[in-house]
C-alpha cells in the first residue's frame, strides 16, 4: 500500500481523482496504489519489482493529435498517466516545454526516409546525442519540480535531499548527468563498467565537474553495475536515510516519456507518405538492451497506435532473441557457431561473466530489466481467462512474475514459459540477432549506398529491419538510438578506407571536439555493493554538511 515511503509526498487530492492509468502497482504484487510522484521518486518498488500503471489507457481519439508539435503531443499523452490532482496541467506543460527546448532539431525526433519502406527515427538530437535525452531531460526536470514543491519554506536538514544512483553502459549516464548537474537538493552517482564504455561516452560523463555529480568506475560489467544499484535500493537503511532515486529505465518516468516518439514518428510518417492512410499499420524496429525503449512501443501499441509488430533487435548478447525463439529466458549464452569461433562474430570477446564485448557496447547486457514489465502484462493476460475478478488476476500476475524472477536469480534462467504466454509475446513482437560482422557490413553498406553514417546500435536496428522487410512489406520505422560520433571505434572500423569518408568532417559534431582532453573526475570502485554504499553515504554526508 502507498505509505509515503521514501519521503514521497502523500497524493495531492483523493484517490478517486486518479483513474486506473494514474495509479501504479509493482510487477511483483506487494506494492500497489502508488501515485505518479511516489513512483518517480521511489524508482524501484519495495518488493524489488518495477512500477507499472494499473491499466493502460486505450485512446480512441489519437488521430486528432496528428498535427501537434512534439511537446504538445507529449502533454496529451503524459496527462493520461499523471493526474491533474498531482501536477496541474500548466505545470506539466512547463516541465515538458523546458525538457525539449534543449533539442537541436525543430521536430525534436526527426524521421528520415532511407529507402523503399524503411524510415529511420533519429532520436539523438538532444544535448548528449543519444535517445536517452528524450526521457532523462524530462525526468531531471520532474525531480526538480517535486523537490522544489517539497522544500518550499524549508531549511537545512528539513530539506528533502535526493540521492540518485544509476548504472550505465554509457548513454544513460551522460544524459542523466546533463539533466541533473548543478540541481539543488540532488546528488548523482553514476556507475559505469570500467573500460567498457566508449572514450567519448566516458569523457561526456567524467568531464562534468559539478560538485553534485560523481562517476564511479566499477571493475565489472554493466550487469554488475545494475546489480549494485538494485542492491542499494533493496537496502532499507540507505534507501530511507538517503532517499534513493533512479534514473535507469527501472524508473517508470523513463518509459512514459519514450511513448511520445512512437506516436510522433507515426504522424511524421503519415505526413510524408501520400499513399498511406492514417490507421494503417507500421512496424517499429528497436535496437534493444534493457528493453526500456521497446517497452514504450508496447505501451503505444496497447494504447491504440496501429503497430503490426515490434521487432526486438539484439546484438550478440541475445537473451531476448533466445526468449522469442525458445520461450526460455536464460542468462547462459547459446553455444551457436560464433561461440565455437565461427566467422559470424570474429573478434568478439566473451567475458567470464558471460557478457560479450561487442561493437554496440550500450547493448552489452545479460539481463534486461524492463522485460519484467512485459512479463507482468503477459502473465496478467494469461490469468484473465480463469474468470476471476481483476484483483485476483493482478495478484496472480504478480506472483507469477515474482516466481520467474526468483528462478532467474537462483538458477540463471526460467522457462520455457506457458505456451499461451509465449504466443502472446509472439503476437506483438518478433526478434532478430545481429552479429558484429553484420553491424559493420550494415554501416558500410548505408554509407556507400546513401552516404549516411549509422552508429553501431542504429545499424543493428537497420539490419534487423531489412530482414523483417522480407517477411512484411508494410512501412518499417527503425529507431536510431545514438549519434555515430559516440562510437568512433566501430564507425572507423567499418568505414576506414571508404571513398569520401573522413570522421572529423563527416561525423564529429563541434560539441565533441577537444572533449577527451578536458579535466576529468572519476573514482575507481570494486564490484562490491557494500563498498559503493559506504562511498555514497560518506559523499552525501559531506555534501549536506557543506550546504549548511
Ligand atoms: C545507443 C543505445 N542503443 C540502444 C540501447 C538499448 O535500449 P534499451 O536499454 O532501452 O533496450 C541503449 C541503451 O539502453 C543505447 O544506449
Ligand atoms: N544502454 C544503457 C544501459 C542502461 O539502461 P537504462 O535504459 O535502463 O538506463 C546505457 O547507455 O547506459
Amino acid at each position: 500500500m502507498s505509505d509515503g515511503v521514501n519521503g514521497a509526498a502523500p497524493v495531492n487530492g483523493s484517490q478517486e481523482a486518479r483513474n486506473a492509468s494514474q495509479r501504479y502497482l509493482s510487477t511483483r504484487g506487494d506494492d500497489y496504489d502508488f501515485s505518479f510522484e511516489q513512483v518517480v521518486l521511489k524508482g524501484l518498488a519495495t518488493d524489488g519489482g518495477l512500477y507499472i500503471p494499473e491499466q493502460i489507457p486505450e485512446v480512441t481519439n489519437w488521430q486528432s493529435w496528428k498535427d501537434l508539435s512534439f511537446p504538445d503531443l507529449a502533454l496529451e499523452l503524459l496527462s493520461l498517466y499523471i493526474s491533474t490532482s498531482e501536477i496541474p496541467r500548466d505545470d506539466l506543460k512547463g516541465i515538458i516545454d523546458r525538457s525539449f527546448s534543449t533539442f537541436r532539431a525543430p521536430e525534436t525526433t526527426p524521421l528520415r526516409h532511407l529507402h523503399d519502406n524503411l524510415y529511420l527515427l533519429e532520436l539523438f538530437h538532444g544535448p548528449t546525442f543519444a535517445f536517452k535525452d528524450v526521457a532523462l531531460q524530462f525526468l531531471g526536470n520532474m525531480f526538480e519540480y517535486f523537490l522544489v514543491r517539497k522544500n518550499t519554506g524549508k531549511l537545512g536538514t528539513d530539506r528533502h535531499h535526493l540521492t540518485v544512483v544509476g548504472a550505465t553502459s554509457g548513454d544513460t549516464g551522460s544524459a542523466a548527468i546533463y539533466g541533473l548537474r548543478g540541481k539543488k537538493d540532488v546528488s548523482v552517482f553514476i556507475l559505469h563498467p570500467k573500460g567498457r564504455v566508449s572514450p567519448i561516452q566516458e569523457a561526456q560523463m567524467t568531464t562534468v565537474l559539478d560538485p553534485n555529480v560523481h562517476n564511479l568506475s566499477v571493475t565489472g560489467s554493466f550487469d554488475d553495475c545494475q546489480d549494485i544499484v538494485k542492491a542499494l535500493f533493496a537496502d532499507a537503511d540507505i534507501n530511507s536515510t538517503l532517499n534513493l532515486g533512479a534514473v535507469n529505465s527501472i524508473n517508470w518516468c523513463r518509459i512514459l516519456a519514450q511513448i511520445v516518439y512512437y506516436f510522433h514518428s507515426y504522424f511524421s510518417f503519415v505526413k510524408q507518405s501520400s499513399d498511406f492512410t492514417i490507421g494503417d499499420k507500421v512496424r517499429f524496429v528497436v535496437p534493444t538492451g534493457n528493453f526500456g525503449d521497446i517497452l514504450a512501443g508496447y505501451f503505444a501499441l496497447r494504447m491504440g497506435l496501429p503497430i503490426e509488430k515490434l521487432v526486438v533487435a539484439t546484438n550478440e548478447n541475445d537473451i531476448l532473441d533466445r526468449f522469442w525463439k525458445t520461450g526460455k529466458y536464460e542468462k547462459k549464452p547459446a553455444r551457436g557457431p560464433e561461440a565455437e569461433g565461427g566467422l559470424e562474430s570474429d573478434g568478439v570477446k566473451a567475458h567470464e561473466d558471460g557478457v560479450k564485448e561487442t561493437l554496440s557496447p550500450a547493448m552489452d547486457i545479460l539481463v534486461s530489466s524492463n522485460f519484467e514489465r512485459l512479463l507482468w502484462f503477459l502473465a496478467y493476460e494469461f490469468a484473465a481467462p480463469a474468470g476471476m475478478d481483476d484483483e485476483w488476476n493482478k495478484k496472480q500476475a504478480g506472483q507469477e512474475v515474482a516466481s520467474w524472477l526468483k528462478q532467474l536469480k537462483s538458477s540463471g534462467g526460467f522457462g520455457p514459459v506457458y505456451q499461451d504466454v509465449h504466443a502472446s509475446a509472439k503476437r506483438d513482437f518478433e526478434s532478430e540477432r545481429v552479429s558484429d560482422k553484420q553491424t559493420v557490413d550494415t554501416i558500410k553498406s548505408y554509407f556507400s549506398k546513401i552516404d549516411y553514417v549509422l552508429d553501431p546500435h542504429s545499424a543493428i536496428g537497420v539490419a534487423a529491419s531489412v530482414r523483417s522487410m522480407t517477411r512484411s512489406n508494410i512501412p518499417h520505422i527503425s529507431l536510431s538510438t545514438a549519434h555515430p560520433a559516440k562510437f568512433a571505434g566501430a564507425v572507423e572500423l567499418a568505414l576506414k578506407g571508404e571513398a569520401g569518408f573522413n570522421f572529423e568532417e563527416k561525423v564529429l559534431p563541434q560539441e565533441f571536439v577537444g572533449l577527451e582532453s578536458k579535466e576529468k573526475r572519476l573514482t575507481d570502485v570494486d564490484n562490491d555493493w557494500k563498498k559503493v554504499r559506504e562511498l555514497v553515504k560518506k559523499q552525501v554526508e559531506e555534501e549536506l554538511k557543506s550546504q549548511k
